[in-house]
């Protein structure tokens, strides 16, 4: 069965098709099929999530699936809620600072506070579900750690005696109140469906390797791209860093409209954006296309281009734009820029480029984006017929990891003190 569910975020609806795959669901997102949904500002999370999925399933005629996760306390003896959305506060240090001065003076007795998810599963019929997850736990009276994400230096879980800021992606997933949602909507339809799912296991974690042996204090990084197949390279390429790396997916906030003229302009755009959401440094990447007959096209443009919505479309319009060069004309060069960024606004930047040629139909299966067109000769494959080392071995993106790794070999690397004259 295929299920929408109603998120642009690719890593959320990859997890979500890990986690449903037990019952045989396809999960597909908003970046795939478009369907308006309305904007409910002023509902509760319980509101808005069934407004939003039932508008979606009535707009697509097939199953949807919205969520809602808020932090909900009582404030003087009124249930108040707070989201990403709480205020017109810009960052998750100003957004933290307003809680804390919301609740000033209250004993820590009064801080208990639930951090809830609500997932709404919608029929085309009309017919609704909600299942709910929650995480108990206090706000906290100050924030002991500056760093963490979002609200979570001020989120102290009961049952793992942590504020969410000191748990691990790992940890934070499993006593995450998203992730018990989730649980509970593939327990309530293998209920219902006995017959159909009669010995399937519920889901269960991914076996997950070891973590490497703990490193003196890990940086934690945010990784701060949308784009599955950029996460996955980055995660590899990063590993030996021993860093700790959160997504999109740990805090889901939406990054800026790219509206840069370079790769370095947008990756500092994003990079610089997400560390203050955040409060932990945050690395974007830039990437793109140039096309030496299309006098640099598509550029920065490259994930939108022609105003196409998928890697498919997009390819067949750059095939169709370049469909009266030939052979060697058709060279071309991948460019990615890498930004990290640090909340006290430093700013470290690495690039790298990978030659090429543009095929005339596509070949191979793996990579993202563009991959199947782009053929490196040395290699005598495209991007999309390499294995993700081999692909990180020629690729833009591996040579501009690399450059980072090199920096980073001793820590983080010194900061350049310029002299102005
Ligand atoms: O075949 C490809 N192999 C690659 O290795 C690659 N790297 C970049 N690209 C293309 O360039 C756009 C970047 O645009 P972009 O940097 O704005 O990223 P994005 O919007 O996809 O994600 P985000 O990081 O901004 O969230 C992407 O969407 C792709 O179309 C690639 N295509
Ligand atoms: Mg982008």
């Amino acid at each position: 069965m295929r299920v929408l569910a109603t998120t642009t975020n690719p890593l959320k609806a990859q997890r979500l098709q890990e986690l449903l795959r037990p019952l045989g669901w396809q999960v597909i997102s908003l970046a795939e099929q478009q369907v308006p949904i309305p904007e409910v500002p002023h509902l509760s999370p319980l509101d808005s999530a069934l407004v939003r999925a039932a508008a979606a399933a009535k707009a697509s005629g097939i199953p949807a699936i919205a969520d809602e996760s808020v932090f909900e306390l009582q404030v003087n003896g009124k249930l108040e809620h707070y989201s990403m959305h709480f205020g017109p506060w810009n960052t998750a240090l100003e957004r933290n600072l307003r809680l804390l001065e919301r609740l000033r003076g209250l004993p820590i007795e009064r801080r208990g506070a639930r951090f809830i998810t609500v997932m709404a599963l919608a029929q085309p019929s009309g017919a609704l579900e909600v299942f709910q997850g929650e995480t108990a736990g206090l706000i906290l009276q100050r924030m002991e750690n500056q760093g963490g994400i979002g609200y979570d230096p001020l989120f102290f879980v009961t049952e793992a005696s942590k504020t969410l800021a000191d748990m691990t992606p790992e940890e934070r997933e499993a006593v995450s109140p998203w992730r018990r949602a989730v649980e509970r909507l593939v327990e309530a339809q293998q209920a219902s469906k006995p017959r159909l799912q009669p010995s399937m296991p519920a889901a269960q974690p991914e076996a997950k390797p070891e973590p490497p042996p703990p490193q003196p204090t890990p940086m934690r990084v945010l990784v701060a791209t949308s784009n599955a197949g950029k996460f996955k390279e980055l995660r590899e390429g990063l590993a030996p860093l021993g860093w700790q790396l959160f997504s999109l997916l740990d805090y889901p906030f939406k990054l800026p409209h790219e509206d840069g003229s370079t790769f370095e302009d947008n990756a500092m755009l994003k990079a610089a954006f997400a560390t203050k959401q955040v409060g932990i440094p945050a690395l974007a990447d830039d990437s793109g296309l140039e096309v030496e007959a299309l006098q640099g096209e598509p550029g920065v443009y490259s994930a939108r281009y022609g105003g196409k919505s998928s890697d498919t479309e997009r390819n067949l319009y750059l095939l169709d734009r370049l469909r009266h060069v030939k052979g060697e004309e058709r060279r071309a060069k991948f460019v990615a820029v890498l930004v990290l960024a640090y909340p006290d606004g430093h700013l470290e930047a690495y690039r790298g480029e990978a030659h090429g040629l543009i095929l005339e139909a596509p070949r191979g299966e793996g990579g993202f984006g563009y991959d199947p067109l782009f053929y490196v000769p040395e290699a005598g494959k495209t991007f999309a017929e390499m294995s993700l080392e081999e692909k990180a071995h020629y690729s833009h993106r591996g040579k501009a990891l690399r450059a980072l790794l090199e920096a980073h070999r001793n820590g983080p690397p010194p900061r350049e003190i310029v002299v102005l004259e």
